[in-house]
């Protein structure tokens, strides 16, 4: 299979992981366009990237096999209805943008059916590190969800869901998710300043932590849950912590965050939508 040509239309922080990643699979420059209305943007994408880039989201458009929405939300449906007169029939639209449902987009890309994958990338992405959420409308192909799967999984991790809605709960775990683990390393980074190290060896520590158990979480043929009993001594100092932690309700506290996180998911779809 020949590699698809492939537009995107915004070429702000997503969009420069997701061609980098393309890059460095060797997709070739010529097959990627990009179009954004800052100059500076542009100026970025074209320099790291060597593609060619657009003022007009229109020009990006030309032979494009697959669409790639990487505009924030607010902006999505005055991009969409701009589009849809040039919009090929058999073009892929794939949207990373949180609480746009193929519904709104399907809508506002006129009467034609379109195939449209939604996604839920994250940020880890601009290091290959990525995970994403992935659901393809009943008009995409085979062929097409094999290309909208290679697009995210150049960023890293690409799974595929059986219901929309299911989306709503990516972006509260995984689409919202680093922001939760950076919250950790603040208050980690600042309780042993507490207990008197000085703040960069707190840091350190911190990060260096959550780095190397990551990874064993990744690498371990045994859960999580038999990774922490391992650490945590009859008795002993962890103990101590997860019995705190649990006193104060983390695992309720979690499920508490991660509700609302998706609740705010499903009721900006509900705004933004109309
Ligand atoms: N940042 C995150 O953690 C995540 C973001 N997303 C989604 O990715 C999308 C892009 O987000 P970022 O790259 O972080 O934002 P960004 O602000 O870096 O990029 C958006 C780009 O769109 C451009 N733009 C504005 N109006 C436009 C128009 N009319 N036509 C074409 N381009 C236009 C802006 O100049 C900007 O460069 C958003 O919809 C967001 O919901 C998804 C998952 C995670
Ligand atoms: O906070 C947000 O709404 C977006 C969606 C996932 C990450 N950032």
């Amino acid at each position: 299979m020949t590699s698809p040509r492939i537009a995107f239309i915004g070429a702000g922080n997503m969009a420069a992981s997701l061609i980098g990643g393309l890059r460095a699979q060797g997709v070739a420059a010529d097959a990627i366009r990009a179009s954004d209305p800052g100059a500076e943007q542009r100026a970025r994408i074209s320099a790291e990237h060597g593609i060619q880039t657009f003022a007009d989201n229109r020009d990006a458009l030309t032979n494009a096999d697959v669409v790639v929405l990487a505009v924030k939300p607010q902006v999505m449906q005055a991009v969409c209805r701009d589009l849809s007169a040039q919009l090929a029939p058999t073009t892929l639209i794939v949207s990373i943008a949180a609480g746009i449902t193929c519904d709104s987009l399907q809508r506002w890309l006129g009467p034609q059916p379109r195939a449209i994958v939604r996604c839920m990338p994250n940020t880890p992405a601009l290091l290959r590190q990525g995970v994403s959420g992935l659901f393809a409308n009943a008009q995409v192909s085979t062929m097409q969800k094999h290309q909208a799967e290679q697009l995210l999984s150049a960023v890293g991790v690409a799974l595929w869901l059986d219901e929309e809605q299911l989306i709503d709960a990516v972006t509260a775990v995984s689409g919202s998710g680093p922001a939760y683990f950076f919250l950790l390393i603040e208050a980690m980074t600042a309780a042993g300043e507490q207990l008197g190290l000085p703040r960069a060896t707190a840091a350190q520590l911190t990060l260096q932590t959550a780095l190397g158990a990551a990874r064993m979480a990744c690498e371990s043929d045994v859960d999580a849950a038999e990774l922490r009993r391992r650490v945590t001594s009859p008795n002993g100092t962890t103990e101590a912590a997860i019995k705190a932690f649990q006193a104060g309700g983390f695992e309720q506290l979690v499920q508490q965050a991660l509700n609302a996180a998706a609740h705010r998911s499903a009721e900006l779809a509900e705004q933004l939508g109309q």
